[in-house]
């Protein structure tokens, strides 16, 4: 309410800035900013590169909503605070949620500043307990045994590769990120290991919104920027940081925001609604 209160745009496209790639909301049309702090409830990022702010604004012919900033567990946020901006977009009538992220490289697949489609997450510290959807289940708001067999909406995921084809960026395509809380970035064997189970990319983030999002009954696509590669070898002089992240995000933002434009151009959303998703 106290949203729809302050703007009269009725976005069905919600966009998630990760670390340092807030820079999409510069070229949103008719922007209108709601600070987080002064949202009931909404749980502000402590964290360099994360704004802070709700933007409404234009993205070619659609309105949409950028979050720029996020909050994440390891800042001491409960998970339902961490993901408390999925449920106030699904009350807002959002149906597709782009979620962006900075990650490190983890296979021989990926390397900097490439710029990596979610093809599927491995929820690590969900598995073992730490999931967004653990306590009691309000029925209202979604199945008490959420499936995830397609987390990253297909056809969301296709257009986001044609997309990238068409404007010849080379440096896309899909891969499987594993979400650890951090904040402690991997050590070698961490990495070793991540990459033996599958993960392309690892990250603090995206996973527990989109668990939620998909709850809800919201399509989501992920789009990760690799920033680093992990380190996987013992008394390595190179070591992972969160200056060099955002200098990365610094670097790639335009690309990303390109990207994004052309994606969000081409989603149908009356084909969304049509299939009641
Ligand atoms: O996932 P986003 O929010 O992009 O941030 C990424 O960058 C930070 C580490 O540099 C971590 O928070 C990691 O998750
Ligand atoms: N690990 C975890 N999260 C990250 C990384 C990383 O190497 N880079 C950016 N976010």
């Amino acid at each position: 309410d106290y949203i729809f209160s302050k703007t009269a745009q009725r976005p069905k496209i919600a966009i998630v800035c990760g670390s340092g790639l807030g820079g999409i909301t510069g070229i949103l049309k008719d922007p209108e900013l709601i600070s987080y702090k002064d949202i009931p409830n909404f749980p502000i990022s402590s964290v360099p590169g994360h704004a802070g702010k709700l933007v409404f604004g234009k993205l070619g012919n659609k309105d949409v909503v950028c979050m720029s900033g996020r909050v994440h567990a390891y800042e001491g946020q409960p998970l339902w605070k961490v993901t408390f901006a999925m449920r106030v977009f699904d009350s807002m009538g959002i149906k597709v949620v782009i979620l962006t992220n900075a990650a490190g490289g983890v296979g021989e697949k990926t390397k900097e500043g490439d710029l990596i489609i979610l093809k599927d997450h491995i929820n690590l510290p969900g598995l073992c307990g730490f999931n967004p959807l653990v306590g009691l289940n309000d029925e209202r708001f979604g199945a008490r045994f959420q499936e995830t067999t397609v987390c990253y909406d297909k056809e969301l995921r296709d257009i986001a590769l044609k997309m990238a084809k068409d404007c010849k960026m080379d440096f896309v395509c899909e891969g499987v990120y594993i979400y650890q809380v951090g904040p402690t970035f991997e050590s070698p064997s961490e990495v070793k290991f991540l990459k033996l189970i599958g993960g392309d990319m690892v990250g603090m983030s995206t996973v527990p919104e989109v668990v939620v999002a998909r709850h809800r009954g919201m399509r989501c696509l992920g789009i990760s920027l690799i920033t680093n590669k992990c380190i996987d070898v013992f008394d390595s002089n190179k070591k992972p940081n969160h200056e060099e992240v955002l200098e990365l995000s610094k670097q790639r933002s335009c690309e990303l925001q390109k990207l994004i434009s052309k994606i969000v151009d081409a989603i149908s959303l009356e084909q969304a609604s049509a299939c009641g998703i």
